[in-house]
């Protein structure tokens, strides 16, 4: 294992009352990839995730991410340096926070703006993300009067307002309606083909959630991996069928996947 890797697992198991949530995982994101974590429900993928996020550790097994090995780094100053979006943090944010101070709130690593004094810059940015993830019109509304697919998109640029290393989605499209679904994989296509993007790992349950430019996969089902690599070598309808347990046919079309029973 590269422990200088973007995240680096080795062997990691997390153990709660007795259950395994993830069980022996290695696993290594380098700077440029950009993976996609696929797995039935109660796969461990969050869990996986919290890991990557410096939110829990390993009970067995050594974790480094950005270099520093869990457990023996100050885990808040590591924090910064990675975006994370989920719905558990979404539920955190005040119903009444204007959309900007959603996003600017970030830099203090902080939900809820108080008595903070920010930098012209920071709120530049801040209207700046909103505008890529096409909800800057919404820069002036309360987080808890927008739509499903708002949220997730402020949560995104939320993510990205301390300009991470890391960027970490945990199941950005779940809920949204077809439309909602659609425009989100697009801008998330473009985040995965910009050079400039951090590493970006994407936790989803459906295949046709992966937007194109994301390289590769981890197939996890019952807390261990099935199988993990390149998308096109890994992404099979057999390991898909072994992921979810049933047979299942996988497609493809113009870099996008759809998947059926057999
Ligand atoms: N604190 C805990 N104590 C015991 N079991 C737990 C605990 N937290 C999670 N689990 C279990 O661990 C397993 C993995 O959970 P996890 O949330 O990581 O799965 P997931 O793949 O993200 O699932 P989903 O797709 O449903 O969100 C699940 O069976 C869950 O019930």
């Amino acid at each position: 294992m590269n422990p200088d890797a973007v995240i680096s697992v080795d062997k990691a198991t997390i153990t709660r009352g007795g259950t395994h949530l993830i069980r022996q995982i290695s696993w290594q994101v380098e700077l440029d990839e950009r993976w996609v974590v696929l797995g039935p429900n109660g796969a461990g993928k969050t869990s996986l995730l919290n890991l990557a996020a410096a939110r829990v550790h390993p009970t067995r097994g050594t974790v480094h991410v950005l270099g520093e090995r869990l457990g023996r780094v100050d885990i808040s100053e590591l924090r910064t340096r990675i975006g994370f979006a989920s719905a558990a943090l979404a539920g955190t944010v005040p119903a009444d926070e204007k959309v900007l101070d959603v996003v600017v709130t970030a830099s203090w690593s902080v939900v809820g703006r108080f008595n903070e004094r920010y930098d012209e810059m920071d709120v530049l940015r801040a209207k700046g993300l909103l505008d890529q993830f096409g909800v800057a019109s919404l820069a002036d509304r309360t987080f808890g009067t927008l739509s499903e697919g708002e949220r997730k998109r402020v949560q995104i640029a939320r993510a990205l307002m301390t300009d991470p290393e890391l960027l970490l989605l945990d199941e950005p499209a779940a809920g949204l309606d077809l439309g909602a679904r659609e425009d989100l994989v697009r801008r998330l296509a473009d985040l995965a083909e910009d050079p400039d993007s951090p590493a970006l790992v994407l936790v989803t349950h459906h295949v046709e959630e992966i937007p194109p430019g994301f390289g590769h996969v981890l197939l996890l089902r019952d807390g261990g991996v099935v199988a993990q690599g390149l998308i096109e070598e890994t992404l099979t309808s057999e390991n898909l069928s072994k992921t979810f347990d049933l047979p299942l046919t996988l497609s493809q079309v113009d870099g996008r996947f759809a998947a059926r029973a057999s």
